[in-house]
C-alpha cells in the first residue's frame, strides 16, 4: 500500500446535504496513526506494558501522525489522551480546562462593561433607546454562547474523565508501581542460569478490588536460577496474579519480593521489563501492522541486522511456519486493518444503509483462525526469547486455542529455549509439563498449600494428587 488517496463514498441520499460519510484510504501513514492509537485499548494493555513498548508506541504515533500531515486534521488532542492513558499524567485534561477557563474569563472581561451598562438601564429604565436594546441583545447572545460551550466544554471533560478511567486502570498500576530503583538489572548477583525468585510473606489485594479475601495471602517460597516451575490450582487461586507481582505489573501489598536476592524495587523497572518475557491468552496481534513488525515488537532492541533471523526464528518456534506461508503477502500480510468509520447519524445496524454495506465492504476480514493467531503470537515471545537480557519467561495459559500437537510442540519449544532463563509455566493440564518441572506450585484461595515436584507432590496424596487423578482417570475411563 502506498499513496494517500482517499476515497470517499457519500450518502447524498440521507439528505439534502450531505450528512454521513465512508472514507477509505490507502495512506499507510495514516494506517499506522491509527493502529498505534488503538494500543490504549484495554486488550492490548498486557502487551504494551509487559513488553515495555510504551515509549515505542507512542514514538511511533507520533512518527505516523506527523507523516500522515493534515490527513490526522481533527485528531489533534488524541495524543494527550494516549500520553495521559500510559502515564497517568492529566496534561491534556488540565489544557483543556485551562483553556475553557480562560475564553470564559476573557469574555467576560470583555462584556463586563455591558453589563455594568444593562445594571444601569435595569435601575433607569428612562436611559434605554432601540440601539440600546439591540447591543444588549447581541451582547447576551454572546454571552450565552459562551457558557454554552463551557457547559459543553465541561461535559466533555467529564466523558474524558470517565473513559480514562473506565479504559485504563493502568493509570492505578502507574501509580502504585512507582519507578524509583537505581539498580541495573542484571546485576552483581544475577547468575547466567537465570532469574533467583523469592517471595517472603507476600499479600496482595488488587486496587478496587470488591472481593473479600486478597489474591495472594501470606505467600513464601523460593525458586533457584533456570528452574523449570509449573504453578497449578482451581480458577482464581492466584495463578496469574503471581506472575503479575513477579514482573512489577503490580506491587504486593504487603512482604517482599526479591530478584536474585534484592529487593524488586530496588532495580529500575524498566530494566525488569526487558529482563521478563510474557505469554498469555491476554497477549494480542497489533492489528493494521504487518506481522513481521507485529512478530519484531518482541524486542525493540534488537540491533537492526539480526531483526530478519530472528523473525524467522521466532516464525519456526513458535509453529507459524504453515500460518505464513498460505497468506499471499506472507510476514508483510497486515491482519485487521483499520478502516476510517464515520457514521454519525448512520444506523449500524440498518443492513439496507448503503454506507453501512460499504463499511463492512472494507472491512478487512481476518483470514487466520483463533489458534493460528496464538501460534503468532507465540512467535513474538519467541523473538523476544532470544534476547540474552531475557532471565525469566513466564506463561500463564496460552495454548487455549491450539490443537493439542500445536500445544504439545510449543511447550516442547519453549522447555528447549530455558537456557540461561528461568521458566514458570501455570497450567491446568498437568500432562505435557509437570513431569518435567523442577518444581510445582499448587495453590489455593491465594495460598500455596503444596511446593516440590511430582513425586513428592503425588506422595503427599493432597490438592495436586486430587488434580492430577482427575485428569488421568478422565483418559483412562
Ligand atoms: N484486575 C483485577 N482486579 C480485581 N481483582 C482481580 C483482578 N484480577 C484478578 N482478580 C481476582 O484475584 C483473584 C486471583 O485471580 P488470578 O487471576 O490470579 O487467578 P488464577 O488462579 O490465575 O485464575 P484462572 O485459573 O481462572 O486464570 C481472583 O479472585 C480474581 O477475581
Amino acid at each position: 500500500m502506498s499513496g494517500s488517496r482517499l476515497t470517499m463514498y457519500d450518502a447524498q441520499m440521507l439528505s439534502p446535504v450531505t450528512l454521513a460519510r465512508v472514507i477509505e484510504t490507502v495512506n499507510e501513514d495514516l494506517h499506522r496513526y491509527f493502529s498505534f492509537e488503538e494500543l490504549v485499548e484495554t486488550d492490548y494493555r498486557m502487551d504494551v506494558i509487559s513488553g515495555d513498548l510504551v515509549e515505542h508506541v507512542i514514538n511511533q504515533r507520533a512518527k505516523s501522525a506527523r507523516a500522515a500531515g493534515d490527513m490526522v486534521f481533527g485528531l489533534r488532542g488524541a495524543e494527550d489522551i494516549f500520553v495521559r492513558q500510559y502515564t497517568g499524567v492529566g496534561a491534556g485534561t488540565i489544557r483543556n480546562l485551562q483553556s475553557i477557563m480562560t475564553a470564559v474569563f476573557e469574555d467576560c472581561v470583555e462584556y463586563m462593561p455591558m453589563v455594568y451598562y444593562a445594571l444601569r438601564v435595569i435601575r433607569n429604565p428612562s436611559e434605554i433607546s432601540l440601539a440600546t436594546i439591540t447591543t444588549l441583545q447581541t451582547s447576551m447572545l454572546s454571552i450565552r454562547g459562551t457558557f454554552s460551550n463551557f457547559l459543553i466544554g465541561v461535559t466533555e471533560l467529564n466523558r474524558a474523565a470517565v473513559e480514562l478511567r473506565g479504559i485504563y486502570d493502568l493509570e492505578v498500576v502507574n501509580n502504585v508501581v512507582k519507578d524509583e530503583g537505581q539498580l541495573s538489572y542484571p546485576g552483581e548477583k544475577s547468575s547466567e542460569e537465570g532469574m533467583a525468585l523469592e517471595l517472603r510473606n507476600v499479600s496482595f489485594r488488587y486496587p478496587g478490588s470488591q472481593n473479600i479475601d486478597g489474591a495472594l495471602d501470606d505467600v513464601s517460597f523460593k525458586i533457584s536460577a533456570g528452574e523449570l516451575i509449573v504453578v497449578v490450582g482451581a480458577n482464581g487461586s492466584g495463578k496469574s496474579t503471581l506472575v503479575n507481582i513477579l514482573s512489577r505489573l503490580y506491587d504486593a501489598t504487603s512482604g517482599q519480593v526479591l530478584l536474585d536476592g534484592v529487593d524488586i524495587k530496588e532495580y529500575k523497572l524498566s530494566e525488569i521489563r526487558q529482563a521478563v518475557a510474557i505469554l498469555t491468552q491476554d497477549h494480542q496481534l497489533f492489528p493494521g501492522i504487518s506481522l513481521k513488525e507485529n512478530i519484531s515488537l518482541g524486542d525493540v532492541h534488537c540491533a537492526e541486522d539480526e531483526v530478519e533471523r530472528r523473525i524467522a526464528e521466532g516464525v519456526r518456534k513458535g509453529g507459524a511456519e504453515n500460518v505464513i506461508g498460505k497468506l499471499e503477502r506472507g510476514v508483510d500480510t497486515v491482519l485487521d486493518s483499520r478502516v476510517l468509520r464515520y457514521s454519525q447519524l448512520v444506523d449500524e445496524g440498518d443492513e439496507t444503509n448503503p454506507l453501512v454495506i460499504k463499511m463492512e465492504q472494507l472491512e478487512r476480514t481476518s483470514n487466520v483462525s483463533g489458534g493460528e493467531r496464538q501460534r503468532l503470537v507465540a512467535s513474538r515471545t519467541f523473538m523476544r526469547m532470544q534476547s540474552n537480557r531475557i532471565k525469566l519467561v513466564a506463561v500463564d495459559e496460552p495454548t487455549s486455542a491450539l490443537d493439542p500437537e500445536g500445544e504439545l510442540t510449543l511447550f516442547t519449544q519453549l522447555r528447549e529455549a530455558r537456557k540461561g532463563k528461568t521458566m514458570l509455566f501455570i497450567t491446568h493440564r498437568f500432562g505435557p509439563l509437570t513431569k518435567h518441572a523442577d518444581n510445582i506450585i499448587c495453590m489455593k484461595d491465594g495460598k500455596i498449600v503444596e511446593f516440590g515436584n511430582h513425586a513428592s507432590l503425588m506422595e503427599m496424596d493432597g490438592e495436586y494428587c486430587k488434580m492430577y487423578r482427575i485428569q488421568a482417570d478422565a483418559f483412562q475411563s
